[in-house]
Order: C-alpha cells, then sequence, then structure tokens
C-alpha cells in the first residue's frame, strides 16, 4: 500500500449516509484488492476514520469522470444516490462540473444539476437517477429471470415479509408497512441481505406510508448495515410504491438523516432524486 501514502481524502455525506472521497485521477492504477481494503480499514468507526465506505473519483473514458463506490465491508457496488450528490457537490465547489455533464457510474452515466448554491457553493442537488430495473435477471435475484417481484412473499423462517424488488444498477427489497425499528430493521435486513435468493446480496428498506406524497423509510444497506440515508433506496421506495398504487409519482421521503424529494416520471420512465449534500472535513491517511 505504501506507494498511495500519504492517501488525501474528502469526508462528504448525504443526509448522513458519509463517505470518505479519494482523487485517484492522477494516480497509478492499484490492483481493486488494494481499495477493498482501504475501505474496510478507513470505514472503521472505531479504529479508522468512519464512514459507510469510500468513493473514487475516477478517470473515465466516456465522461468527464467516473464515481466507485466500496461499502465499509470492501464490496463494491454499482450506484449510490447520496454518493454521486456528494461527488457533483465535490466537482463543483473545485470548479470541475460543466452543467448537463455526466458522470460514470455501475449504472451507467448518470446526468446530475446543481439546483442551489450557497455562497459559490453546491448545496441542493438533483439527479437523473435513470430508469429502474424490475426483472428478477437485471435486480440478480433467482427464479423466472424476465419476471418482476411486486409484493411476493418471502418466508424468513420467523415470518412471511411481501417484497418489492427494484434495481437502480444496484438491488433493492422494499418492504411496506408500519416503520421498523432500528433493532427490527438490523436483525431482518442481516437476514434478507443474506437470503439465498440474492445470490449477489442486497440493500432493504422498510417503507410505511404517510399519505399519497409521503414516505417514511429505514434502511439496512448491503456491506454497510444500517445507514441514515439511502439514495438509490429512496428511488427504489417511489417506484415500488407507485407500482402498488400506494403513492402519485413525486413524494417526499423521510428518512433517519433528513428529507429527500423523489419522483418517478411517466413520460420517460427516470426518477430524480433532490437533496442536499455536505463536506465534513479534509484529511490524510495513512495505515499504522
Ligand atoms: N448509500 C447508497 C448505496 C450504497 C451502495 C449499497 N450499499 C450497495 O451495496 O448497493 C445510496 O445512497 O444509494
Amino acid at each position: 500500500m505504501g506507494q498511495l501514502e500519504p492517501l488525501r481524502f474528502t469526508k462528504m455525506h448525504g443526509l448522513g449516509n458519509d463517505y470518505l472521497f479519494i482523487d485517484i485521477r492522477d494516480m497509478e492504477e492499484v490492483p481493486d484488492d488494494v481499495w477493498k481494503d482501504y475501505a474496510i480499514k478507513m470505514s472503521d468507526r472505531h479504529f479508522g476514520v468512519g464512514s459507510d465506505g469510500i468513493i473514487l473519483i475516477a478517470p473515465s473514458k466516456v465522461a468527464p469522470v467516473r464515481m466507485r463506490i466500496f461499502n465499509a465491508d470492501g464490496s463494491e457496488s454499482e450506484m449510490c444516490g447520496n454518493g454521486l450528490r456528494a461527488m457533483t457537490k465535490w466537482l463543483y465547489d473545485r470548479g470541475e462540473f460543466d452543467p448537463g455533464q455526466a458522470i460514470e457510474t455501475g449504472a451507467g452515466l448518470l446526468y446530475p444539476e446543481v439546483l442551489k448554491t450557497e455562497e459559490g457553493r453546491a448545496s441542493v442537488i438533483r439527479v437523473n437517477m435513470g430508469v429502474p430495473r424490475l426483472t428478477r435477471h437485471e435486480i440478480g435475484m433467482l427464479g423466472q429471470g424476465e419476471s418482476t417481484c411486486i409484493d411476493e412473499p418471502l418466508d424468513l423462517d420467523e415470518t412471511m415479509l411481501h417484497i418489492t424488488c427494484v434495481s437502480m444498477g444496484n438491488p433493492h427489497v422494499i418492504i411496506f408497512g408500519p416503520l421498523w425499528d432500528e433493532q427490527t430493521m438490523a436483525r431482518l435486513g442481516q437476514k434478507i441481505e443474506h437470503h439465498p435468493m440474492f445470490p449477489h446480496r442486497t440493500n432493504v428498506h422498510s417503507v410505511e406510508v404517510v399519505d399519497s406524497h409521503h414516505l417514511r423509510m429505514r434502511h439496512w444497506e448491503r456491506g454497510a448495515g444500517l445507514t441514515l440515508a439511502c439514495g438509490t433506496g429512496v428511488s427504489a421506495a417511489i417506484v415500488a410504491a407507485v407500482l402498488t398504487e400506494r403513492v402519485e409519482r413525486h413524494a417526499t421521503i423521510s428518512v433517519p438523516g433528513g428529507t429527500l424529494e423523489a419522483s418517478w416520471d411517466e413520460g420517460t420512465g427516470v426518477v430524480y432524486l433532490t437533496g442536499t449534500a455536505q463536506e465534513i472535513c479534509q484529511g490524510v491517511f495513512e495505515l499504522r
């Protein structure tokens, strides 16, 4: 790891979903296993810096820049909604974000937009999260590949749940009902994350309908556990709630770390996610 250090990082968050951003555009290429190791060590909340994962600001052949995300357990994910807003802010605040530009992600090219600034810095960002994917094959679930999973039973031994599954590039399971408390979210979230139905594991969300324009959610993230917000999860939730006729196409979504606005456009099929992003601090990491 010696050649990478000292490793500069910026800690940022979207509603408390926090990541350590590392600009690797001018670095020599290093094997993914090295990033996996850094993700585990840096993310540790007691023996590291503390975060839900690390995000690499990487070079791209198809866009001005690419986002790669490694969860706190070192696994790589395709996408991160809160991370994408935070990365847009990182670029904007450093004069490196052009209106209309794309950011390459594992879910394809995505288009963020800075809606509001404060003292020249980005504060509210809207992201075109792309079109949700609904077949089992696209979600990475077992079963009939071309079929969807909408309000279907999942037997968890101790309890029978009804799940709706959506991919926003990464997989999400949505369970509607009264909002689970933290303990239940952790216990059932972990079980569903590792359920054999999901060979690549999955993110899990408890979702309560407040009214036809308002949802409340709690998250168990694949590779990170309980988090204060999950942008792709919120995007998946509005899709699942519209598909099951629980909300209109635009909703406010309350999560433990704050509030996001989500909408699912009828014409284009695109999901839009709007919310804040903040920079916490900058630092230098050296493994001891
Ligand atoms: N917090 C994120 C999602 C991060 C990745 C996720 N844990 C996965 O493994 O897919 C978000 O804001 O979308």
